[in-house]
């Protein structure tokens, strides 16, 4: 793998030539550098450290006497450096103090190489802010693994990590008003820190909106809190109005708000970032323009205050086409929340494939880049690596090349191996969003094909079948060989599950290949092959109860999109076909979903039926619905079942009020159920014990549009 900077520079150029890497080097810049994280990285480079007989390193910012002779060189976009590497000097020019940090992290990837090659490096961001939100639902990253995230982002020249995980207490409602207990305190303390060290600005979010009262007395005690953490060394803060109903949704009001705080806070503070807002409509899909939310803000919010935008969807890729509808409307270049690679919607799911569907040519029309990522932070680095390289050198961006330098990043050691996993880990499976990535890329064309002749004239497409059974062999030591990995411990904790999950694939792979080729040839070793392939399809199922059980969307779904969908066919095919042949009747089920969903509920209409043991699910969403007057969503079964229990949950009391369930054991003749609110929460309990039912329906029968949240929707049989 031929060596490539990351990320992907403006400009690089290098002779054949090169000189050993000095083991100690010699110092030539201001005093001042010496208190700067990029003096701090350069001093960890050489092994013998500083010495003045060691090598010359002239660096410094533009404008220091030291580096003059090269500040022609240092481009005029802000943290862009020049890095000159001769014969007998390395020289560092930063046009700003990150510039130069910049500069350093070039150098220390070039010292890898063993030798020093002479290179000149001209270099520089095209997006101004580039980084990560810690912005989703979920367990929030440990402070060890937030600790381990801001060097990787130092080292891919990230410059902002957004706090603001949606479940912490402190972060959003209820405590948000509340400063925080001591532990907590001091560990955002050493965050902010490790974000200095690493040259990255550390931005501490308030999510107030579900409860905020617009006076003076929260209006102060936003700003009690913004002190708080302003002692804990924070300077730079963030307001999400995100997914939330009621009276903290007014435009007016936020605007006002965020103006009052970047008056009377940032700019009395004077070393202060620029505040950073999230809307309440964050995305087009949402946004209503006549109402007027979107032009409220862009024409009362003072013009330094950044506004953030998640696209045409709340998950959605961005390109020239969304900026050109959202800049004119905010009066600014938006600041994109890119919703990837966020897994909070499809818990069950990893998203480990390349960063790919964001345009190339829209550098000049963003503020900022930054990505929501996955809970699993070891594993949301492929991503991050990628939305890097994107957000640093928009044109030059390579989305499969990225990938596989990201893996290679992250486990050196395994790269091959870990490829092949997330290979087969990176779509979504089917979700409310209807957002979807593609998967087993590679190895589609054979299992397509396989497929295909197999099952349209019972043909066997010897080339595919190679292929495939040599993927299954991959896939299977690829798991072993993670599994028992010593390198990256942390991400393979992190992916323990799907990585067994993952190997069962394979094995299942494996059996089910051999029964194709077993019917075709009508030999009786066929069953014994079947029956191991059953108990392979009872481990999975197992995996998938067992791990990962959150009340979302539980579970370990691995290869969803193409690999283990062909499995599945292969072997219901084969064992159908056998039993015909062979006037047997073994069990040719492989995956069996009795439950379908239907809305005409914009927001409900794509969302996933689970099922788990005897029962079902309608996976939840994190968004705010609007549920039109009439609107419903119904469940219906294969065959008439009989009911135990049934929960609903949206969020908001007094929800039985407006809502009507409804069960029919025909879908012809319905009857209505009443629903119990549980006390003291928002969750409804229908009592439909031993109700025969064919059909469930649920709908908005207030007569008006309803603003809830669809937090659960469950029934268990009997
Ligand atoms: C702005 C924004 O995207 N807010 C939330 C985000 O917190 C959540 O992770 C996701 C991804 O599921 C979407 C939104 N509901």
């Amino acid at each position: 793998q031929e060596f490539h900077l990351q990320p992907t520079p403006q400009e690089y150029q290098a002779g054949q030539d090169s000189v050993m890497v000095p083991v100690q080097y010699s110092l030539q810049a201001e005093t001042a550098f010496r208190e700067t994280p990029a003096f701090h990285l350069l001093n960890t480079l050489f092994p013998k450290g500083e010495g003045k007989d060691g090598f010359p390193v002239y660096v410094g910012v533009k404008g220091d006497k030291s580096v003059k002779k090269y500040v022609r060189r240092v481009p005029k976009q802000a943290e862009g450096y020049y890095l000159g590497i001769e014969k007998d000097r390395i020289v560092i020019v930063g046009a700003d103090e990150r510039g130069a940090y910049y500069g350093v992290q070039t150098l220390a990837q070039l010292m890898t190489l063993g030798k020093l090659p002479l290179a000149e490096v001209t270099d520089y961001p095209d997006v101004p802010y580039r980084g990560v939100v810690e912005g989703f639902y979920g367990t929030p990253w440990s402070h060890e693994a937030r600790l381990r995230q801001l060097e990787f982002y130092g080292r891919n020249k990230m410059n902002v990590y957004l706090y603001g995980p949606k479940d912490d207490p402190y972060h959003s409602t209820p405590n948000w008003r509340k400063p925080y207990p001591a532990k907590e305190a001091s560990q955002l303390k050493e965050l902010v820190d490790k974000a200095n060290e690493n040259g990255v600005i550390f931005y501490w979010a308030i999510h107030p909106g579900q409860d905020i009262k617009w006076n003076e007395e929260d209006r102060d005690l936003l700003l009690k809190k913004f002190e708080s953490m302003y002692q804990l060394g924070v300077r730079a803060f963030a307001v999400f109005f995100d997914d939330i109903s009621g009276e903290g949704t007014k435009a007016e009001k936020q605007a006002e708000l965020l103006n009052y705080l970047d008056d009377h806070f940032v700019k009395v503070k004077g070393d202060v970032e620029p505040l950073v807002m999230c809307p309440t409509e964050y995305n087009k899909s949402w946004s209503d323009v006549k109402g007027g939310y979107l032009t409220t803000l862009g024409d009362k919010l003072n013009k330094g205050i950044q506004i953030m935008w998640t696209g045409n969807r709340v998950i959605a890729c961005i390109d020239k086409e969304s900026m050109d509808f959202i800049n004119p409307l905010l009066k600014r270049k938006a600041y994109i929340w890119w919703n990837f690679p966020v897994s909070d919607y499809v818990r069950d799911h990893l998203l480990m494939g390349p960063v790919y569907g964001n345009g190339l040519d829209i550098k000049d029309d963003m503020s900022a880049f930054v990505s929501n990522p996955m809970e699993r932070a070891e594993a949301s680095k492929i991503a991050l690596y990628s939305v890097a390289d994107y957000a640093w050198n928009l044109e030059k961006y390579d989305s499969n090349a990225s990938w596989k330098r990201a893996i290679r990043d992250l486990m050196p050691n395994h790269a091959a191996y870990l490829e092949t996993f997330a290979a087969h880990n990176s779509d979504l499976g089917e979700n409310g969003h209807g957002f979807r990535r593609d998967e087993s890329v590679a190895l589609q064309p054979a299992l397509k094909s396989l497929l295909a002749a197999y099952e349209k004239n019972g043909e066997m497409d010897e080339a595919a079948y190679k292929q495939v059974a040599e993927e299954c062999d991959k896939i299977i030591v690829a798991a072993d060989r993670l599994l028992a990995s010593k390198e990256s411990r942390e991400l393979i904790e992190e992916i323990k599950p799907w990585l067994m999950q993952f190997k069962l694939i394979g094995e299942y792979g494996r059996e089910v290949l051999k029964m194709v080729r077993l019917q075709k040839q009508g030999g009786q070793e066929f069953v014994a092959v079947h029956d191991h392939a059953q108990a392979l399809q009872t481990l999975m199922y197992e995996v998938d109860a067992t791990y990962n059980q959150n009340p979302y969307q539980p579970g370990v779904k691995s290869g969803s999109k193409y690999l283990l969908p062909t499995f599945n066919s292969l072997f219901e095919t084969s064992t159908q076909r056998y039993n015909k042949a062979a006037g047997t009747t073994l069990d040719s089920r492989a995956v069996y979903m009795p439950y379908t969903l239907s809305s005409n509920v914009k927001q409900l209409a794509l969302l996933p039926m689970r099922q788990k043991g005897k029962g079902g699910n309608v996976s939840p969403s994190n968004e705010v619905i609007i549920w039109q007057a009439g609107g419903e969503v119904a469940v219906a079964m294969d065959y008439v079942r009989t009911l135990e229990s049934l929960l609903v949950d949206l969020g908001t009391q007094g929800a039985e009020k407006n809502f009507r369930l409804e069960i029919s054991a025909d879908g012809v003749n319905w009857k209505t159920v009443d629903l119990r609110p549980v006390p003291g929460r928002t969750l409804l309990s229908a009592e439909v014990s031993g109700m025969k039912v064919l059909k469930i329906r649920f709908t908005n029968v207030s007569g008006s549009e309803q603003k809830v949240y669809f937090k659960q929707f469950r029934f268990v049989e009997q």
